[in-house]
């Protein structure tokens, strides 16, 4: 197959090795630094997935605009950012439309903005649990193959997502799944892993290892549970984790649903996996977080209620963006505490050091 894919950071870099390894065709859009390495000696890829240096991938800046619509690549897979959506749409729309597109993205709302932008195009989503974290330009170390969700909609897997399946399940690990608009909310609650470390720099198993942490961490899960069923979501199934487990969750106590974290970094492996908001933070970028926590603040909005522990963790992770600068375990249980009594979370993130 001939197969774009665009978004260069660990895990774009990481589906664009493996679809080397298996013999297709791979065109990567990258940029800068990552742009001359790739192009001077291929991505390295290693640790969970294997060592493999690429062979016949190439990198470019950007798509060209094919003569006939879509006819460059069978498939794409659209691995940036949620922030990035849009631009991304707005600088490669016109090579890609007509092609089928895999949106790999966190957050609610990739599937959707990509269908509504491409009219061309069937999209489907795709959700990854797999932890990937960059190293230097052109190199990239897997720190725990997991599995990749696709789908689309609330139904049963298509015939297309099938397909999907059937011709890369191998090669990416995908499994296809039914629900998909349920499973993205599982994975918001999976992506609660994210913000706890931008905020204070340690990996996940760290942040989980660390009491505080870890019942602030459980807080904040049990948190979008509630308000994912408040908004009338079924939750997908994803990680052994469905519906029914979810919503006997949300109902324990914190410190029975401290298993919950746990589970999920034992499951991680012992490589420390900082997540990929800490890696935007030390790369001096833009983190996701609106997109993550932040989708949690407005889906409660949305059905008038409040998510005090998420919208401080947005606020503490906007701040370290501008500052730089970690908060300790005890500011952080602070800020969420507060948030949870009454006091303004967001305008006190500053003030907390
Ligand atoms: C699954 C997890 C937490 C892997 O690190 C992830 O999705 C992320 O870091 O964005």
């Amino acid at each position: 197959m001939r197969v774009a894919v665009i978004g260069a950071g660990a895990l774009g870099c990481t589906f664009a090795a493996l679809l080397d390894r298996a013999g297709h065709d791979v065109t990567l859009v990258a940029r800068g630094a990552q742009l001359e390495a790739v192009s001077a000696s291929g991505i390295h890829l290693n640790g969970g997935f294997g060592d493999w240096q690429t062979t016949k991938l190439v990198a470019v800046p950007r798509l060209e605009t094919p003569p006939t619509p879509g006819g460059d690549f069978d498939l794409v897979f659209l691995a940036v950012k949620a922030q990035d959506t849009a631009t991304a749409i707005a600088e490669h729309g016109g090579a890609i439309d007509g092609t089928p597109v895999i949106v790999v993205q966190n957050g609610l709302d990739g599937v959707d903005t990509v269908s509504k932008s491409l009219v061309d195009s069937s999209c489907v989503g795709a959700l990854s649990i797999v932890a990937a974290s960059y190293l230097e330009p052109g190199s990239v170390r897997v720190t725990t193959p997991a599995t990749t969700y696709i789908g689309r909609g609330t139904g049963d897997p298509d015939a297309e997502v099938r397909r999907i399946e059937a011709e890369l399940g191998d090669a990416l690990r995908l499994t296809a799944i039914g629900n998909f608009v349920g499973a993205q909310w599982t994975k918001l609650l999976v992506n609660q892993l994210n913000a706890l470390p931008a905020i204070t720099g340690l990996s996940v198993q760290e942040v989980v290892a660390d009491r505080t942490l870890r019942l602030i961490m459980t807080r904040s899960m049990r948190e979008t549970v509630r308000v994912g069923a408040a908004t009338g979501i079924r939750f997908g199934s994803i990680q052994g984790l469905g519906n029914l487990r979810l919503r006997f969750f949300a109902r324990l106590p914190v410190v029975l649903g401290q298993a919950l974290p746990a589970r999920f970094a034992s499951r991680m492996g012992p490589v420390p996996n900082p997540g990929s908001t800490l890696q935007s933070i030390r790369r001096g970028q833009r983190t996701e977080i609106d997109f993550l926590n932040g989708a949690v603040v407005r889906q409660a909005r949305l059905v008038g209620r409040r998510a005090p522990v998420n919208e401080t963790l947005t606020a503490l992770v906007h701040e370290v963006e501008k500052t730089g600068v970690f908060f300790t375990p005890r500011q952080v249980a602070d800020a969420v505490a507060g948030a949870e009594a009454g006091t303004s979370a967001g305008s006190s993130a500053g003030s907390l050091r």
